[in-house]
């Protein structure tokens, strides 16, 4: 059958304020793939997160050249991803699994409100969400009694609320006891997991242990010796898939988790709308129970090619002078 293939990089401007662990991110840069066969075609998007992927765009870039060239010389069609960056693996399994029309066209697209800080904020979004009430605030940048007593401030104001927390492994044992000193024990039931809270993973269990609040592993799940295993507190596991690999890949941590009846929530990596819908759409078919973490759309000025429902964001086309088309050899074009 007749292939084609194109591969665009996109570069979108970002909110002023985005930083990212130690670096502020100005833009928002990635590849889009496509792959046609036939009448089928499949699109994914391939976009290593500053900071946090250890593949840079151009080697991820290279690789996937590498491998579009010979996906398109191979007749079998069954090219293996092992071996390739997370990014790459991931993108280009979305592109396949849509061309296999295996990736459904139905997407979780109410996802968990996003709090950097300001409470006030969320007030407002919580009145409009329909169904459960659940949002997300990021902790252990500021002090942590602060985090605490908003934390406890929020559970106290709203009574049908669910918090998730996210500290990042910044705090210490000392910081973290602090934290829950301010959030009463009659509301800490509510937090449904504070995404590792302290510097190491031990650390995280023993405060787990001590204050009874439940935990998840987000930066844990990236390690190469990660394996998904139920324990006291331990409530879900965050899955990043642009972090983790292949769409094959987090369905087997998926599984792991309901198998051992915890949570997987698939969770953005700043991806653009397109990655985004890809990610809700996966988040629809493999945890349908649970609600994603996939609002961090607004952070761009843009949205590209893909629109997620109700976004405001203007709409970036191919023809856009944010995205370049990357010349391929002729004859994979042809
Ligand atoms: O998980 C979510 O709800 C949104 C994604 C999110 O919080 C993050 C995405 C990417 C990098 C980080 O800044 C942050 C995280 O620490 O989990
Ligand atoms: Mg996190």
């Amino acid at each position: 059958m007749t292939k084609q293939i194109n591969l665009y990089q996109y570069s979108i401007p970002v909110d002023a304020q985005l930083v990212l662990r130690q670096r502020f991110l100005k833009k928002r840069e990635g590849l889009l793939v496509r792959l046609c066969c036939g009448d089928n075609e499949g699109w994914g998007e391939i976009a290593p997160l500053p900071e946090f992927s250890q593949e840079s765009l151009e080697q991820a870039k290279q690789q996937t050249i590498a491998w579009l060239t010979q996906w398109h010389q191979d007749c079998e069609d069954k090219l293996a991803l092992t071996g390739l960056y997370p990014s790459v693996q991931f993108g280009l399994s979305c592109a396949l699994a849509e061309l296999t029309q295996q990736l459904g066209k139905e997407g979780y697209y109410q996802t968990v409100p996003l709090c950097y800080g300001d409470p006030d904020e969320l007030y407002e979004q919580l009145d409009q969400m329909p169904g459960e009430k659940i949002a997300k605030v990021k902790v252990g940048m500021y002090e942590a009694n602060r985090d605490g007593l908003i934390a406890d401030m929020l559970l106290e104001a709203i009574p049908d609320l669910k918090l998730r927390l996210d500290a990042n492994r910044q705090w210490t044992m000392a910081k973290a006891e602090m934290f829950a000193k301010y959030v009463k024990p009659e509301h800490r039931q509510r937090i449904q997991f504070i995404e590792e809270p302290c510097k190491t993973p031990e650390l995280s269990r023993q405060f787990a242990q001590q204050t009874g609040i439940a935990i998840a592993w987000d930066e844990s799940v990236r390690e190469s010796d990660f394996l998904v295993k139920k324990e006291p507190h331990l409530a879900a596991i965050i899955i990043k898939p642009t972090l983790v690999g292949s769409l094959q890949k987090c369905v087997e941590l998926i599984q792991q988790a309901h198998h051992q009846g915890m949570q997987a929530v698939i969770s953005s990596s700043i991806e653009s709308s397109f990655g985004l819908t890809q990610l809700a759409r996966i988040a629809q078919q493999y945890t349908p129970n649970t609600m994603p973490g996939l609002d961090t759309l607004d952070l761009m000025d843009y949205q590209l090619i893909r629109c997620w429902p109700d976004s405001p964001l203007p709409v970036l086309g191919l023809d856009s002078d944010f995205i370049q088309e990357i010349p391929l050899t002729d004859e994979t074009n042809r």
